[in-house]
């Protein structure tokens, strides 16, 4: 298996930073900075295949495994992901084990899955130079998909069991709100919720994750066994330090906040 990210998350925590900038140039910032993978969100960051291609470019030189999140479970467009090289998928809103079926088969080759092929003419294969991507492709893909609704945490083991789903992420911001507590992703409830979701997907042999940029709450999420943790977002951090260095020259006095959303 030549995918290092799906390896290394079944033997230790892996920390990373997750990317809402959209540009390749902040991208290859942050992949120099020590994150062992960095999240491409296509769902609410404003990415197309162009600049998911340019963010997979700019990061390929670093030691960093790049995870791309497209806005759906388009099969249309997890296909042209997979074709720009991108083996490492997170998938929003999934909420019923059917829908998760239908979202490995479209990362799978025939007669896996549907995915169409026409590795031979894309980067994933280096135009023609990896005669062997199409015999490894299907293994060397890592899915995961996203439970983020109170229908998804009902159907979670049935979801997190599915035959080529390899984790689960957690998130936390769209759980709150399908509980009634919208803009309170780090309520004792929803935190509570993925704790014992954590455990039934740990109990399925599969990895969990989540994001969050409340330490305190990363540090909760670890202890508790997460095998991936998105600890920070690349666009908060550079909005809370220029907030704190305008407003500290401003305003000596004042305490800003840099990190946190
Ligand atoms: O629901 C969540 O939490 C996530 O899926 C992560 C958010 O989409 C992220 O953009 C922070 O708001």
């Amino acid at each position: 298996m030549k995918n290092s990210f799906k390896q290394k998350v079944a033997q230790a925590p892996q920390f990373g930073l997750w990317l809402a900038l959209a540009d390749h140039y902040s991208a290859e910032i942050s992949a120099g900075a020590g994150f062992d993978f960095l999240l491409l969100d296509g769902e609410h960051s404003p990415i197309d295949l162009r600049t998911i291609l340019g963010q997979l470019q700019a990061i390929a030189a670093y030691d960093v495994a790049p995870v791309v999140r497209p806005p759906t479970d388009d099969p249309v467009l997890i296909k042209q992901l997979l074709d720009i090289g991108a083996n490492n998928l997170l998938i929003p809103m999934v909420e019923t084990a059917e829908q998760a079926r239908t979202i490995v088969a479209s990362t799978r080759y025939p007669p896996l899955g549907f995915r169409g092929v026409g590795s031979g003419i894309a980067r994933a294969a280096r135009w023609g130079n990896d005669p062997e991507y199409m015999q490894t492709a299907n293994d060397n893909i890592c899915l995961i998909l996203q439970i983020e609704s109170v229908a998804g945490l009902a159907n979670l083991e049935a979801i997190a069991a599915t035959d080529g789903v390899d984790g689960i992420f957690f998130g936390a911001v769209d759980l709150s709100a399908s509980m009634g507590l919208l803009g309170q992703p780090n309520h004792p409830d929803v935190i509570e919720a993925i704790d014992t979701a954590m455990g039934k997907v740990q109990a399925c042999g599969k990895f969990a994750g989540f994001l969050s940029a409340d330490d305190a709450i990363s540090r909760h999420f670890l202890a508790n066994g997460a095998n991936f943790a998105a600890v920070g977002v690349d666009a908060l951090l550079l909005s809370n330090a220029a907030r704190a260095l305008a407003h500290g020259f401003k305003q000596p006095d004042t305490v800003i906040e840099t990190r946190g959303y």
